[in-house]
């Protein structure tokens, strides 16, 4: 991820743009730390996995009429129309097998030895040149447009026109069926598009690492997200990227490195994104070509029948879906948000481009854990206070609005059955807009009952306190304590605050007094709550401790770890792997003290550590 210093002092200019509660059932599978049952992985090999092929996406939306047909289409250009480019991936020179998703591929019944195998590893690390049919040759690329807090960009782009901004280094590769769900596959680091902005189109060993690591443990924690599959590196591929030297206080890089690059691949239903939509939005709006409201019509149905097929109904008219459409968006993104914040989680880039319209994250360049709870919190040095860890409510609400601007061109262009007759259809029309325009007011009440929501189930009540929680934020800011350790801590019902000390990073008797207080009127809301409902402490416990993770994947947990994969020595990422994919579980004494611990104080204000300017 670049930031606008590096852009100037490394010559690279591109830059970046940068569900619910989880039900028993799903927490329970999280605890008991079970992988799902599956007797025998049926997809064993690549030709399995082709038969599966089902590229419904090239096939409803439209292609992009300039493109070249071999898809060695690597040199930034505008792209002015159409849905996506085909494009041929640039394999990495030598790969090697790194890591894949264990929990992953046990859901879509692939056998564990496929991610070692020959052909597989070509395909993910970005050579199609071999694929079984009926698997098709060529990936594809897609545009989107950016927002930055609800503003309207397109100075990213080279062209300065928007026609330029997209994919740049993620190449989808595949859509397959797999036991009745489709799913889209995309490398990233996959080489040049058009999009690429006259960047490499890759991305580095350290920034796939985090990625690869991090989309399982939010997958393991419960939090809705694009998923991990496979991780290879090239064994002699590798590329120049600003970083930070050992032990700098600099916010920005003071070197440039090379690394080794990598292909993560990542799965999602689709990898629809707000800005995209936008893109398209845009166009319609005004009225770019005669195609444009066409294409707007076609993305936004297709995003319909990938994410919410199953909530919305295909029978409706399309003013009609549009409208569930932003409802059910509102929800899966109020409730992604919260989410977020009851696992400590900042997604520090929250631009409408980096926001999917599937409601799950995408995009982990510039996201952080916080240790210590500030609410400020946000370790990418150029995304400022509005993508800052408790501004995110606020932040997707300018994604909402962006989401909903998108969409309006199809409402004011309502044709229905009513063409004959003009009144009527003009006043269907301000309904349907007036519709919208509720949805997208609404959305600040929807947040806030989330949060409410979130903050009672993090400290085990039935329902929210207002003045037990605006006492607990500022104790939690001032004092400060770990976020992660403190609710884990909470969670063990502690008699008085001495076990909650264990997340304190500065100890004060002033402040143990107000703690005090403060747990024992906590003790007595949960005492009140049993008095309605009755639970045991163990039983309160539990259902704490499935909402309060204890192993979360820290910045200073992942340093180590692609360092020495920088070095060939895989052990450590396979090992994060292994734990942060059980974050709710006690697990062992030995790893308890390694990785259920404050930050040690070095690694405060380390450039690369606590915070970044570049991420990619
Ligand atoms: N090395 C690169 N080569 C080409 N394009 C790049 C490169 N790095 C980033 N980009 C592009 O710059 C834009 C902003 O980058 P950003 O960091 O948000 O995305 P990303 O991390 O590459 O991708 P994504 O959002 O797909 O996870 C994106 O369109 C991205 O494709
Ligand atoms: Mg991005």
């Amino acid at each position: 991820m670049f930031c606008i210093q590096t852009i100037i002092s490394c010559g690279v200019w591109f830059f970046r743009s940068c569900a619910v509660f989880i039900t028993p059932l799903a927490w329970s599978i999280f605890m008991t730390n079970q992988l799902p049952k599956v007797t025998s992985p049926s997809i064993v090999t690549l030709e399995d996995l082709a038969e599966l092929a089902d590229y419904s996406l090239q096939d409803t939306l439209n292609c992009d009429p300039d493109a070249k047909e071999n898809g060695i289409d690597y040199l930034p250009r505008q792209v002015f129309t159409g849905h996506y480019v085909p494009v041929n991936p640039t394999p990495i020179e030598d790969p090697e097998y790194i890591a894949h998703s264990k929990h992953f591929f046990r859901e879509l019944g692939f056998a564990d030895s496929m991610a070692t195998s020959a052909d597989f590893i070509s395909m993910f690390s970005g050579d199609l040149s071999q694929l079984p049919k009926p698997m098709r040759k060529l990936g594809w690329a897609t545009g989107y447009a950016l927002s930055i807090y609800g503003n309207e960009y397109v100075q990213q782009c080279p062209f300065q026109t928007g026609n330029g901004y997209g994919d740049g280094r993620a190449v989808s590769v595949l859509e397959a069926v797999i036991q009745d769900q489709r799913w889209e596959m995309q490398l990233k680091g996959g080489g040049r598009t058009p999009y690429c902005r006259g960047a490499d189109g890759r991305a580095v060993l350290r920034s796939s690492i985090r990625e690869f690591l991090v989309q399982d443990h939010m997958h393991s924690l419960g939090v809705p997200t694009s998923r991990s599959l496979s991780l290879y590196v090239s064994k002699s591929e590798n590329v120049k990227r600003p970083w930070y030297s050992e032990g700098s206080r600099s916010k920005d890089p003071d070197m440039l490195i090379s690394e080794p690059v990598a292909i993560s691949t990542r799965v999602a239903p689709s990898f629809i994104r707000v800005g995209q939509l936008e893109l398209f939005g845009r166009r319609a709006r005004k009225n770019e070509h005669p195609k444009a409201m066409q294409e707007l019509e076609k993305i936004v149905l297709h995003a319909i029948e990938r994410e919410y097929a199953d909530v919305i109904d295909n029978q409706l008219s399309t003013a009609e879906k549009v409208l569930m459409l932003a409802c059910e968006f509102r929800s899966r993104l109020t409730s992604l948000v919260a989410n977020w914040i009851r696992v400590g989680f900042c997604q520090g880039n929250f631009n409408s481009d980096n926001c999917s319209v599937g409601g799950f994250t995408l995009d982990y360049g510039p996201f952080g854990f916080c240790d210590v709870y500030d609410p400020h919190f946000q370790s990418w040095t150029g995304g400022g206070h509005h993508f800052s860890f408790m501004n995110q409510p606020v932040a997707a609400q300018q994604n909402f609005k962006s989401f909903c601007n998108a969409l309006r061109p199809l409402l004011t262009s309502y044709q229905g059955t009513l063409q004959h007759e003009p009144s009527k259809k003009n006043s269907l029309q301000q309904d349907y807009l007036q519709q919208l325009d509720e949805i997208q007011d609404g959305f600040s009440n929807v947040m806030q009952a989330q949060m409410e929501k979130m903050w009672a189930g993090k400290l085990g009540l039935s329902t929210f306190n207002k003045a037990l929680f605006s006492e607990l934020e500022s104790l939690m800011a001032q004092t400060p304590v770990d976020y992660t350790l403190f609710f884990r801590e909470l969670s063990m019902l502690p008699e008085n605050i001495a076990p909650l000390k264990k997340s304190f990073y500065k100890d004060s008797e002033d402040m143990d007094l107000r703690w005090s207080e403060w747990l024992a009127k906590w003790k007595s809301l949960i005492a009140s709550d049993n008095v309605a409902a009755p639970r045991s402490d163990d039983e309160i416990s539990r259902q704490m401790k499935l909402v309060n993770p204890k192993y979360i994947l820290r910045e200073w947990f992942v340093v180590p770890a692609y360092q020495q994969a920088t070095a060939g020595n895989y052990a450590l990422v396979r090992e994060l792997q292994k734990i942060m994919t059980q974050p709710y579980a006690e697990q062992s004494k030995e790893i308890e003290d390694k990785y259920y611990r404050l930050k040690p104080f070095e690694f405060f204000e380390l450039g690369g550590t606590s915070y970044y300017s570049c991420s990619s």
